[in-house]
């Protein structure tokens, strides 16, 4: 039986976060700490739950939705039951049948601390038992309609039902293993006798993917700079890059610095590496990684724009530049759920204004022969092909687009390359990584070199 402040908690959180307003691991984080005596138990029940609605929100709100007049803290008790059984259930298979339906009410029946919710889990369950399933697109995808139309549109009926389907999986816990000061088999074999499964990621030469998800807060590992977590994809894209010894290497959007360290390590210490973005929250991020991690070639800066006047001090200097864009993020949906809800159609344009305009400034720190690299972790053409387009339409005299067969090839990595039929066809210089064909978050990767 789900306990009452079971539910009440679930649906404590659930209120906030169907406010849209944050990240959901964030919000999450922030009611475990107002609630320091939740069990671990509690919080792992409460964290699937809560994830389990973002993900499968329309769904739910159609178990849910018989009374859609009842109050908004009434409404949340009744998602949080119904997301606990959802979670108590099991993985959800695409597409919904009434059965799974009918065994999920089933479950939250069973389960109920509050027997006065049956009248209205009943009443759900005889509605559902006639639940059509051919009429019923948005519950077999359970994203906005926007953007379900979008990726249909792109990438065809069949790629599109997997991807969607992967995208509602949870992502698996990557580690990256430090090549700076650490073999990747040493690390495994540590973690390992400390009792934590794990083995070597298909394609990332520093990888590591945990089973389940123990806690690696406190890990020696962690703490000593051996390890950080970093989803397979991210580290392929850092990977990608090229980045070698003694090169100047340019992170224009370096965040809390994940590609940073990646590329640091590939530089063996060497060159210099700039980490820079406009937010110094992020970057502060970047402080005790860079510490832990040994690398003493890396140099922080804060913008204050895409065009502050303080990088006219690297233009044309650099040997390779990494554009890893703000972007609607929607191929880490698997983590980060509440993007479908949270990105709209005209925040997607804005987005491709910022991208454009960072590429732009970007492309200038490059000397001749240096290479850029445009990445985002989304899976829309939009913040895509289109800004790929743009830029190599309207830079066609000084850069030249790159394809990366060679790179793929050096790496190993031809695996990575996909058909029309699995990604919509890509431009010649560029390459996407995929959750239902990589297993990593959507990734998107296009690269130029400048003139000579
Ligand atoms: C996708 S995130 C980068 C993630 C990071 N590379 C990592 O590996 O963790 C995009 C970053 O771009 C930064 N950003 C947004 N607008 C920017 C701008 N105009 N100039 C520089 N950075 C910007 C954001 O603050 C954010 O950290």
């Amino acid at each position: 039986m789900f306990a009452r402040y079971l539910v009440q908690a679930t649906a404590q959180v659930l209120q906030r976060l169907l406010r849209f307003d944050g990240p959901a691991d964030i919000t999450l984080t922030q009611f475990q700490r107002e609630n320091p005596k939740l069990g671990s138990r509690d919080r792992f029940q409460i964290a699937n739950a809560s994830f389990a609605a973002l993900r499968f929100l329309p769904l739910l709100r159609h178990m849910e939705g018989l009374d859609a007049k009842s109050p908004e803290t009434k409404s949340c008790e009744r998602l949080a039951v119904l997301a606990l059984a959802m979670d108590k259930h099991g993985p959800i298979n695409l597409p919904v049948t009434a059965a799974q339906i009918a065994a999920i009410l089933q479950t939250a029946i069973d389960n109920l601390p509050d027997p006065e919710q049956q009248v209205w889990l009943s009443a759900s369950m005889q509605a559902n038992a006639h639940f059509n399933e051919p009429d019923t697109a948005a519950l077999q995808h359970n994203l906005p309609q926007w953007l379900a139309q979008a990726l249909q549109a792109q990438y065809g009926e069949t790629a599109f039902v997997a991807l969607s389907h992967a995208l509602k999986q949870s992502a698996t816990l990557d580690l990256r293993a430090n090549l700076l000061t650490h073999k990747r088999n040493a690390v495994a074999k540590e973690l390992q006798e400390q009792g934590i499964e794990c083995t070597a990621t298909p394609y990332s030469p520093w990888g590591i993917r945990i089973q389940g998800k123990p806690s690696l807060r406190q890990n020696p590992l962690m703490n000593s700079g051996a390890i950080e977590v970093q989803d397979e994809g991210s580290q392929l894209l850092a990977l990608l890059t090229g980045a070698k010894r003694g090169e100047t290497v340019v992170d224009f959007c370096a965040g809390a610095g994940g590609k940073t360290l990646a590329m640091g390590a590939m530089m063996r210490n060497t060159g210099r590496l700039y980490a820079l973005d406009n937010s110094a929250h992020r970057l502060d991020g970047l402080q005790p990684r860079l510490k832990r991690s040994g690398l003493s070639n890396v140099h922080t800066l804060v913008l204050q724009s895409e065009t502050d006047e303080r990088l006219s001090r690297l233009r044309g200097k650099a040997d390779r530049v990494l554009v890893d864009a703000p972007c609607s993020g929607l191929g880490t949906l698997r983590r980060h759920p509440e993007l479908a809800w949270r990105n709209q159609p005209a925040s997607i344009e804005a987005l491709q204004q910022t991208q454009m305009r960072i590429l732009e400034s970007a492309a200038s720190l490059l000397k001749p022969g240096g290479i850029l690299v445009y990445a985002t972790c989304s899976l829309l053409e939009q913040e895509n092909e289109a800004v790929n387009r743009w830029f190599t339409t309207s830079h066609a005299r000084e850069f030249a687009p790159l394809d990366w067969s060679e790179t793929l090839q050096k790496h190993d990595l031809q695996g990575l390359q996909t058909s029309a039929d699995q990604t919509p066809a890509l431009a010649s210089n560029a390459i996407m990584l995929m959750p239902h064909l990589h297993h990593t978050d959507g990734f998107y990767l296009a690269r130029w070199q400048r003139a000579r």
